[in-house]
């Protein structure tokens, strides 16, 4: 039977996939620095899935596979994870996908010995989030198969142009193009707004000069939805959405476009590379923008070594601690960094913590042409007054 995970290797190989369950991944005895993206196996564990829902008497595939080839899968499904967080590391990733498990029953090999005491609680609150999603992602897509998925995007509401509409707000009043967010609560802030109408909000956002809007779609950490997306996109708002979403698997992307966004966020602290080139094809072939997010130099660096990449939000929270800095925005614009987003003509959005029309101006001196704003607006009584007091005027115009 043919394995069911696919491996993509660079020059620097010193893993050899295979092909074949009878056979194990041989390995050298040198370092395992290669890319691997976690999605292509999530993707071909649904595939299966789907093989096996797709099949009438549900005997297709893996029912006829056996004790020891279930074992045999089990043990690569589980070293494939581990070269992920490898890899994952050597990018300076230290969010993992999910909780550390020991070994399948009777593994022999090479991660036996890093496996020592690994500790399996969350490092911070966004590796708690990634844990959670990782499990609500499998959930959802044993309900709702990629294939099934892919049909569905045919009645999807078309993608409207997210990038261009942050352009033509910066051109047209001359200050960074206003996406902005529809957040109930967040875990640094607890609940924001008690009186929620999400559509409301969205409308009252719109009128007060918004570009674009960011929807988040997390429950359990920002009461958010994937309905407050889909009443929005169909109460006939014309901003593009903005599906703020803790995206860790190649289905989600799919999930956001069939709900009716036009865009969706990529965090480089979560993502390695691999995936953030991947995800952003995939991006481009659902007509999707990608904002990429990036919090230090080194996922900015990361980053701008990606072809394609044409939106980058500058995170000034820190997603661990929640601190918010917004020198940060700054700070990673300087130099060579930022000349290099002007000659690729990349839209950076300056992201958190911007309360006041002096700090507006600030991250727009230091080469934003983008903003995202959740707290500061969406706590006022009336959220288009907000945006006329974020930016000292009417923007509307
Ligand atoms: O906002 C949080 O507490 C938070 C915690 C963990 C991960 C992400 C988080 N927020 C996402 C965002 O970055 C913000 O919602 C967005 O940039 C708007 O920020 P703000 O204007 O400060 O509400």
């Amino acid at each position: 039977m043919e394995a069911v995970m696919s491996f993509r290797a660079t020059s620097r190989v010193s893993f050899q996939a295979v092909s074949s369950l009878n056979n194990r991944p041989k390995f050298t005895s040198s370092g395992m620095s290669l890319p691997i993206s976690r999605t292509l196996m999530v993707e071909q564990k649904c595939r299966i899935r789907a093989q096996q829902s797709d099949s009438k008497d549900g005997s297709a595939t893996l029912s006829t596979v056996g004790d020891s080839e279930g074992d045999a899968l089990k043990i690569k499904e589980w070293e494939v994870a581990r070269l992920q967080d490898e890899i994952a590391a050597s990018q300076g990733i230290r969010i993992r996908r999910r909780p550390p498990t020991g070994p399948p029953l009777h593994y022999v090999g090479p991660f036996e010995f890093p496996l020592q005491n690994e500790g399996n609680t969350p490092c911070n609150i966004l590796e708690e989030i990634v844990w959670n999603k990782d499990v609500e992602v499998s959930q959802r897509k044993e309900r709702r198969p990629l294939s099934v998925l892919k049909k569905a995007l045919e009645n999807a509401p078309p993608a409207r142009d997210f990038i261009g509409a942050l352009r033509e707000a910066n051109l047209r009043t001359g200050l960074p193009g206003l996406i902005a967010e529809v957040k109930k609560a967040s875990p640094s802030r607890g609940v924001l707004r008690e009186n929620f109408d999400p559509v409301e909000i969205a409308r009252a956002y719109e009128k007060g000069g918004a570009a674009c809007l960011s929807v988040l779609t997390d429950e359990k950490y920002f009461q958010g939805s994937f309905e407050n997306l889909e009443a929005i996109r169909s109460a006939g708002i014309k901003c593009p959405l903005l599906c703020k979403e803790f995206i860790i698997d190649a289905w989600q992307i799919y999930y956001a476009r069939s709900k009716g966004a036009d865009a969706i966020l990529l965090i480089a602290a979560v993502l390695p590379d691999l995936d953030i080139r991947y995800m952003t094809q995939i991006c481009k072939m659902l007509g999707l923008a990608a904002l990429v997010e990036v919090h230090d130099e080194r996922e900015m660096d990361r980053v701008l070594g990606i072809d394609g990449i044409e939106l980058i939000g500058i995170n000034n929270r820190d997603l661990g601690t929640f601190e918010v800095d917004i020198s940060n925005t700054k700070k990673l614009l300087e130099g060579e960094r930022g000349e290099m987003i002007r000659q690729k003509d990349i839209i950076v959005v300056g992201e958190s913590g911007l309360f006041t029309p002096a700090d507006i101006a600030y991250v727009q001196q230091a080469g934003v042409k983008a903003v995202l704003v959740g707290e500061s607006i969406v706590k006022q009584s009336d959220p288009t007054k907000g945006i006329t007091g974020l930016f000292g005027k009417d923007i509307s115009f």
